[in-house]
């Protein structure tokens, strides 16, 4: 987690060269968010994000500083990697998925998000993320020892505490539709505070652009039909971030109603 603090800390002149606010551009320093005209409460956040596989052209990409920040990245990348496809094989043989059901395509996209939330003089008016379900398969989130993150359940925002040296893991929405809804993605949100900056890095597993994702026939129950139809994994990034995430309408184009 250090090597994440310690790049937020650089002088902002070693910052200014990954600094973008290019949505196109893979890895890209960039503050609150691209919708900042238009939001309701604005977003006291950093984020720097870049892909993570294949590692080997990706690194070239990344940071070069802090001097160590390829070399502890790849690390926590590979073992993020490892642990998430652990958790998918779980996931699959729990839902009765043949063993690799997860592999390829649909899990061939990994990307690392780093937040980096400065201490905020009036919490109250802002958010560090606003609600949102992850739009991926699998997040595989540290969140530091700092209290921030928070989960939509039976009507109010509920707490996550960190617990050290433990991750978050969310199902992120294209589970929830491989299994037709069958797992569910959880809304949450990230709050600010006033004492201490809050650092947190997402590992997401995400599907290729093109591949073509839908509820797997072997989880629509026979009195059940389809949830969804089918859709290539760019379609639906394409809507969901012209929602900017909005979980009651992400998932409406491509709902099919019984
Ligand atoms: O920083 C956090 O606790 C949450 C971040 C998050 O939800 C995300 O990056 O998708
Ligand atoms: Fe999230």
């Amino acid at each position: 987690m250090n090597v994440f603090k310690e790049f937020f800390e650089l002088p902002a002149e070693d910052k200014a060269g990954i600094y973008s606010e290019d949505l196109k551009r893979p890895c890209r320093l960039y503050t609150s968010s691209s919708n900042y005209d238009h939001e309701n409460v604005h977003l006291w956040r950093d984020n720097l994000r870049h892909p993570c596989h294949p590692l080997e052209d990706c690194i070239k990409i990344w940071p070069l500083k802090p001097t160590r920040y390829r070399e502890i990245v790849a690390t926590y990348s590979i073992e993020a990697k490892k642990l998430g496809l652990r958790i998918l094989e779980l996931l699959s043989e729990g839902l009765g998925l043949g063993s690799g059901f997860f592999g390829d395509k649909l899990s061939d996209s990994l990307l690392l998000s780093v937040n980096h939330y400065p201490p905020c003089p009036d919490p109250s008016l802002t958010l560090g993320v606003s609600r949102h379900c992850d739009p991926n398969l699998l997040t595989i989130l540290h969140q530091g020892d700092v209290y921030g993150l928070q989960v939509f359940k039976d009507g109010e925002w509920i707490g996550v505490e960190p617990l050290h040296n433990a991750f978050v893991v969310n199902i992120g929405h294209q589970l929830q539709i491989i299994s037709n809804n069958k797992l569910k993605s959880a809304e949450h949100r990230a709050v600010t505070n006033s004492r201490v900056a809050r650092t947190t890095v997402a590992f997401f597993i995400n599907p290729s652009d093109d591949c073509v994702i839908e509820p797997d026939k072997s989880l629509i129950d026979t009195d059940e039909s389809p949830a969804y139809k089918p859709f290539q994994f760019k379609e639906f990034l394409l809507n969901y971030s012209s929602l900017m995430g909005n979980p009651e309408k992400c998932l409406e184009p491509f709902e099919l109603h019984a």
